[in-house]
Order: structure tokens, then sequence, then C-alpha cells
């Protein structure tokens, strides 16, 4: 994996340390998977394929190992449980990719920070609106806190390994700005309207809560690539709510401190970046933040998106979950659409946003007999 990637020169040649091989690891050395040579900047056509939120509610067998962990941060936590709905979509369908079954606001939540997940309402936090609320936080308690997670990785790494060595376990975390917005509005928000106040009113505050996240995200990701994550992947699903100068000081500078240091220790992990509705900032992103791939949104243009990223740096997405609902004629001629912008491209194929529970699972296999066809 190394050697395939000229932009990060510290993980070139010989000697750069391949990522979560353990003994029985063994020759899963990454260099055939598919889209770990995608991610890592690589053109592989047909192209890879996986989908943002690929356990879920969608599936029949999701929801009934769901219900017998008796609530969401159960799951999480469990990682028998975990490991088995990270790997469903793995048997159902044979995506290339298995992410990790988790959730962005498991870091807080490892920092002692209160969190719910309300049936039908999504997730409550106890929120963080003070420089007491900032200081209490547990950095050091996240590794011991999320020991469950790591573990989660280790189970799924040894089930893939044991299988036809194609598939990448991807771990991941939320970006800095995404996950103040909620510990800061304490619950979903369309605006998210006091996070991105505080930003503004006091920014030395927010600062300290983005560096503190900065912090623990950055161990949380080694730790998961150290428990055997081939790749690593950031969201930041709230980046394009913020104007160009607040893009740049809490999403491309945060991500870029936290790449530097993940690619310092593990230089051949790549990373993937999703700064949902950057817009015209992508290829500013893309080149400041030292991502091995940009993970394009649905509003994103892929011919734009190819014109404004450096062509070694991969691309990801970016179907809308709505045509993945609808099927048939309409599901494949977007399908198709992204394909031909994205041929000759480094890129996997996904959907521009989580998939949606009422999607009908035949459709998703649809959707793999398209993009396995290569379009
Ligand atoms: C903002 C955000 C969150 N979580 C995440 C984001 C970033 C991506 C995005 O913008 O969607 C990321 C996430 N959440 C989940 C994953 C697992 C991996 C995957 O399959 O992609 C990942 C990568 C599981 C989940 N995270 C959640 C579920 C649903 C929980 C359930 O089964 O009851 C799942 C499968 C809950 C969650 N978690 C979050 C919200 C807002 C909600 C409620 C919305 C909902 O219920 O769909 C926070």
């Amino acid at each position: 994996m190394g050697r395939r990637k000229p932009r990060h020169r510290a993980g070139c040649g010989h000697g750069s340390r391949e990522v979560g091989l353990t003994a029985e690891a063994g020759a899963a050395t990454g260099e055939n998977k598919p889209l770990l040579r995608a991610v890592s900047g690589e053109a592989v056509w047909p192209p890879p394929m996986w989908l943002m939120r690929q356990a879920g509610r969608y599936l029949p067998e999701y929801r009934e190992v769901r219900a017998k962990a008796g609530g969401f941060i159960k799951l999480c936590t469990t990682p028998e449980m975990a490991a088995e709905v990270t790997l469903q979509p793995i048997r159902r369908y044979g995506m290339d990719g298995a992410i990790l079954f988790s959730d962005i606001l498991m870091v807080p939540w490892a920092m002692g920070q209160g969190l719910r997940f309300a049936e039908g309402e999504g997730p409550v936090l106890d929120p963080i609106r003070d420089a007491a609320g900032v200081a209490a936080l547990e950095l050091e308690k996240v590794r011991e806190r999320a020991a469950p997670i790591f573990e989660t990785v280790r189970l799924t790494r040894a089930a893939l390994n044991q299988h036809a060595n194609k598939v990448s376990l991807i771990g991941f975390a939320g970006s800095p700005f995404t996950v103040a917005c909620y510990m800061v509005e304490g619950h979903g928000s369309k605006d998210f309207h006091t996070a991105r106040g505080m930003a503004f009113n006091d920014p030395a505050l927010f600062g300290r809560l983005i560096r503190t996240l900065v912090d623990a995200t950055t161990d949380y990701l080694l730790a998961q690539a150290e428990a055997g994550a081939e790749a690593l992947m950031l969201f930041d699903s709230w980046a394009g709510m913020l104007p160009p100068s607040q893009f740049r000081r809490w999403v491309i500078e945060p991500t870029a401190t936290i790449v530097r240091s993940l690619k310092r220790l593990h230089p051949s992990i790549p990373i993937i970046g999703f700064p949902r509705l950057a817009g015209p900032l992508i290829g500013e992103y893309a080149q400041r933040t030292g991502v091995n791939t940009v993970a394009m949104d649905t509003a994103m243009d892929p011919r734009f998106a190819a014109s404004a990223v450096p062509a070694n740096v991969g691309l990801q997405g970016n179907l809308d979950p709505l045509a993945l609902i609808a099927g048939g004629a309409a599901l494949e001629a977007e399908a198709r659409q992204i394909l031909a912008a994205m041929r000759g491209r480094p890129f996997v194929f996904n959907l521009g946003h989580g998939i949606e529970k009422i999607t009908p699972p035949e459709n998703v296999a649809q959707l793999v007999r398209i993009v396995r066809s290569g379009g």
C-alpha cells in the first residue's frame, strides 16, 4: 500500500509500517483489496462499493439484533452484536467495504458527556455551553470507555480475514466540527444555531472544544487502526453550514491536524474525508487536509469534483438515497451517470448520504448489479 501513494512521502518505500496486521491476519496485506487500492488513489474498474449506513434498519436481520440489544448504545458497546451487524451487509450483498458499526457520538460519550438515543427522536446529549463543561471532558478516559468498540474492530477483522480476504474494514469518527455541533446544541438541528453562535461569540471556548476533539478523535482513530481498521473515514456532516472563513478554521484545519498525526504513526493507512455540502470548497479541502479520498454528498456534481480535486485523490459517492428507494429505471439512470463521470479516476461507489430506513433491500441488490457491470 505505502508504495502506491506518492502524495504522502513519509509513507513511501520500505520500512513504512503496515497497519493492523496481527499474526492471524497473515497474508492480508491489503494489496489485493479493491477498496483499499481505490481509496489510496488507484483507478480500479468496476469501482469497489459500499454504502453509508449499510448496516441499519432497512435490513430485517439488523432489526432483529437491534431488538435483542435493547438500546442503540448497548448495541454499539457489545462487540459480538456490533460485529454481527457490521458483517450483515457483507453477507447479503458482498460489499467491498465493511464499516464498523458504531456512531460519531460515541467519542463525546467516551469523554463522559451524557448521551441517549431517544426512540424516534435521535440523539440527546447533556449540552456543553461553558468553560466548565469543556474542562469536564475526560480525554484520558476515551481508550478505556471505548474499549468495546476497538474489540468490535478486532472481531470484525478476524471474521473478514476468514473469508475471501477481499473486504476492507473501515473505521471512522465524526470530524471535530460536526461532533461539536451535537455537543453544544444537545440534539440534532437543521441549523445548529447555538453551536455556530458559540464559534462566533466565543471562538476561544469553541476552539478549546475543537482542540479537545482533535486530540480525542486522533487517539480514537489510532486505536481503531491498531485493532485492525484498514481505512479510516471522518464524517463532517454539517461542514456545509459554514461560511468559507469558518470552514477553513473549523473544518479544514482540525481535519488537517488529525490527518497529519495519523499519518505520522500509520503512514500507509488511507483516510476518507466527508465534508458534506462543501460545494466549491471541495478542492481546497482535498488539497489542504491531506486526506486520500474525498466523499461527495448528493448535491455535488461529480464532474465538478473531478475537476476541482487533484487526480491522485480518490472520490467516493454520491447516489441520492432517494434514488435507491425508487429503484428501477430511475436508480439505473442515476447510478450510470455517476459511473460515467468517474470512469478513469480512483473512485468508490457509495451514496451521498446514509441509506434510508424505508429502502427496499432488493433495490440495494439491483444497485450492486449495476455497479458491478461498470456502467
Ligand atoms: C450525524 C451522524 C450521526 N451518526 C453518524 C453521522 C454522520 C453521517 C450522517 O450525517 O448521517 C455516522 C454513523 N451512524 C451510524 C454509523 C455506522 C456505520 C454505517 O453503517 O455507516 C455511522 C458511520 C450508525 C447509526 N446511528 C444511528 C442509527 C440508527 C439507530 C437505530 O438503529 O435505532 C444508526 C444505524 C443513530 C443516529 N446517529 C446520529 C443521528 C443524527 C442519529 C439518529 C438518526 C437516525 O436514527 O437515523 C449521529
